[in-house]
């Protein structure tokens, strides 16, 4: 269901989506439209490090899990070690345990000679860096937090380093807002393709993603839908 109205600063009101919702999108857009997952990915990572390159600095620490959130993460660490940002990983598991989208993601950064380390220490014990990036869960939060992506969680947000989640804040349910356990407290997020409702009312800024889904996809799902990016590829939203 759309609900809750988020507005870009041009005035164009963006409805806002919960999971399930969202799950369609992604499910119409790859089912009937065609489009890839590792397609949008690669627009959600892309304009993730763009993000990334206006907080500014030389380093950044990349969080991810093992779902459509932390390979878009993943995709986010290529760009910014192409673009010369010193990247370090971080998983909530052994490389070899994960699967689907972000295995493909992680093998191409082990080609590229970006290593990743496991657990919940390395995020305090990498030392400084000037970003970090959550990309441990999105939408796809199932239940209350688990270790080890709670103690990740808590990790992350000990770090002195300014923190962008990716779709959500890690821990926060997308669709209601609740926070079941911990959860990341990040100072911008960068949403994909539509905001979701559990996003309402967040306090830090939040930026929307165009990750290349077409108005074909919404009007075959009945959403209401105006182009909120005009001609750029992201866009800042209020609630
Ligand atoms: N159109 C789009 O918006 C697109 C979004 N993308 C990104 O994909 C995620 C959704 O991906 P999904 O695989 O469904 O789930 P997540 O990655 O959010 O979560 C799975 C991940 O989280 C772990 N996990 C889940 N619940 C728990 C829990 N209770 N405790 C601990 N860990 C949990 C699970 O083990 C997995 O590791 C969306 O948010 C976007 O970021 C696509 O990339 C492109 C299209
Ligand atoms: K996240």
């Amino acid at each position: 269901m759309t609900t809750e109205r988020f507005r870009t600063s041009a005035g164009v009101d963006v409805p806002a989506v919960t999971a399930e919702t969202m799950r369609r999108v992604d499910r119409v857009a790859v089912d009937d439209v065609g489009i890839e997952l590792l397609q949008m990915m690669e627009n959600a990572g892309r304009t993730l490090a763009a993000r990334v390159f206006d907080v500014g600095g030389s380093s950044a620490l990349v969080v991810a899990g093992n779902g459509g959130n932390g390979g878009g993460g993943l995709a986010c660490a290529r760009h910014l070690a192409n673009h010369d940002v010193d990247v370090s990983v971080v998983l909530d598991r052994a490389p070899e345990e994960l699967t689907g989208a972000a295995a493909r993601q992680h093998r191409i950064l082990r080609e590229m000679g970006v290593s990743s380390q496991v657990g919940p220490e390395p995020v305090s014990e990498t030392g400084p860096v000037d970003v970090v990036v959550d990309a441990l869960i999105g939408y796809g939060l199932a239940g209350r937090v688990r270790e080890p992506a709670e103690a990740l969680i808590r990790e992350t947000n000990r770090h002195d380093a300014p923190v962008i989640s990716l779709d959500v804040p890690s821990g926060i349910d997308a669709t209601t807002g609740e926070t079941l356990g911990d959860a990341v407290r990040p100072d911008r997020t960068v949403t994909l393709a539509l905001p979701k409702t559990g996003l309402e009312g967040r306090a830090e800024p939040l930026f929307l993603a165009d990750i290349g889904i077409p108005r074909a996809v919404y009007d075959r799902l009945d959403i209401e839908y105006e182009n909120p990016f005009g001609r750029g590829f992201w866009v800042e939203l209020r609630s």
